[in-house]
């Protein structure tokens, strides 16, 4: 937080979505004046509302947390995807550079092809395989070019709100369904909270106002797991916290299956190294929130507790 009277003023876009709620939520608690934006109150990549809002708000950070994120219909609507992912970083790193606004901007793991074992450092190549990892990369330069200041924020496998990873193996567990699992695909869950709490302590960071332009990896702490590793973990922290149905996620997790699966939208190798937050910006990752195993349980115990609410909506 600033030192001076006035609150630090954030402008967070793409405010409906998943982590743009979480993030507007942990902004405002941690005392922001928060201009949350849905994608009707503004579209990223029309330049001209974009240039208006952030002229009548002067923000002292952006926080773009709007994307096209569906990554099995990206290839598909390349509009779409261009207009959210392309386009729309642009505009706002163009108005964050006019207006001396600092872009914190979320882009992923998917920016690299997914090759090899080792973490990606934030300085590797962007290779994207798929098109909506090919539009984030493309975002990500976009910035890089604008003359702004800018923190781009790579993180991955995130978990916590909507139809996400957790409620698709919990729903099908109950559903009585034969689970079907990739084993090749290695990378880290992330609770949106977590990144939430990254966003508020990046906006409160002293080097907000000033400093320089950097791409971090973000994730929480924990080794990396594979998708069916993660599978496996959801179901046995199912049958802890729902003792009465403990039969049933274990024997979902039993019988689950695992398969080699290659898939150009999604790479097989997500691990992303965590060093250049806490070196650069003295933010570390273990500090600002639980391990990933923790904040997956509790999205297990929410998604559970819906269901015995009777309040889980049919997707
Ligand atoms: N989900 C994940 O696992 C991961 C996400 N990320 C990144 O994190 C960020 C947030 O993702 P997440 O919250 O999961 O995504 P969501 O899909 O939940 O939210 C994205 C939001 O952006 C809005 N939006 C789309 N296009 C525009 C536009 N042109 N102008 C303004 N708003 C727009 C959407 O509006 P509407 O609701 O109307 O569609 C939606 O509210 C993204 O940058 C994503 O690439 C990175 C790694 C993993
Ligand atoms: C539910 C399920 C998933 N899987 C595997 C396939 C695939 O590799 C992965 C798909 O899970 P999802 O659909 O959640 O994954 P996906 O939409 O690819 O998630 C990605 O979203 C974008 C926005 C990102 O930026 C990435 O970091 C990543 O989180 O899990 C199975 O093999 N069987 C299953 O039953």
């Amino acid at each position: 937080m600033r030192s001076d009277r006035r609150p630090t003023s954030v402008l967070v876009t793409g405010a409906n979505g998943r982590l743009g709620s979480a993030a507007a939520e942990r902004l405002r608690a941690a005392g922001f004046l928060v201009h949350a934006r849905t994608r009707s109150e503004l579209d990223i990549a029309d330049a001209e509302g974009v240039r208006e809002t952030v002229s009548a708000l002067r923000p002292d950070v952006i926080v773009n947390a709007a994307a096209y994120t569906n990554v099995a219909r990206a290839p598909s609507e390349p509009e779409a995807l261009r207009r959210a992912n392309v386009e729309g970083p642009a505009v706002l790193a163009a108005c964050a550079a006019r207006f001396d606004a600092r872009l914190v901007h979320f882009s992923t793991d998917y920016v690299f092809s997914g090759g090899g074992l080792k973490s990606h450092r934030e300085s590797d190549p962007r290779r994207p395989a798929g098109a909506y990892g090919r539009s984030k990369a493309l975002g990500e330069a976009r910035i890089e070019l604008s003359g702004a200041r800018y923190w781009i924020v790579r993180i991955g496998w995130l978990h916590g709100a909507g139809n996400d990873f957790v409620v698709r193996v919990l729903d099908q567990a109950l559903a009585g369904k034969a689970i079907v699992m990739r084993r090749n695909q290695w990378g880290r869950p992330t609770s949106y909270d977590a990144v939430a709490r990254l966003s508020a302590a990046l906006c409160g960071h002293p080097e907000v106002a000033g400093g320089g332009s950097a791409v971090f990896h973000f994730g929480q702490a924990g080794a990396c797991v594979s998708r069916f590793g993660w599978a496996q973990f959801v179901l046995r922290c199912a049958a802890e916290i729902t003792p009465d149905r403990a039969d049933i996620f274990l024997g979902a997790a039993r019988r689950m299956r695992g398969v080699t699966l290659f898939d150009p939208e999604r790479p097989e190798n997500c691990r992303l190294a965590l060093r250049d937050l806490e070196a650069c910006l003295g933010i570390r990752a273990d500090a600002l929130s639980p391990s990933w195993r923790d904040d997956v349980s509790a999205s297990v115990a929410a998604r559970l507790g819906a269901h015995a609410r009777g309040s889980v909506e049919s997707a």
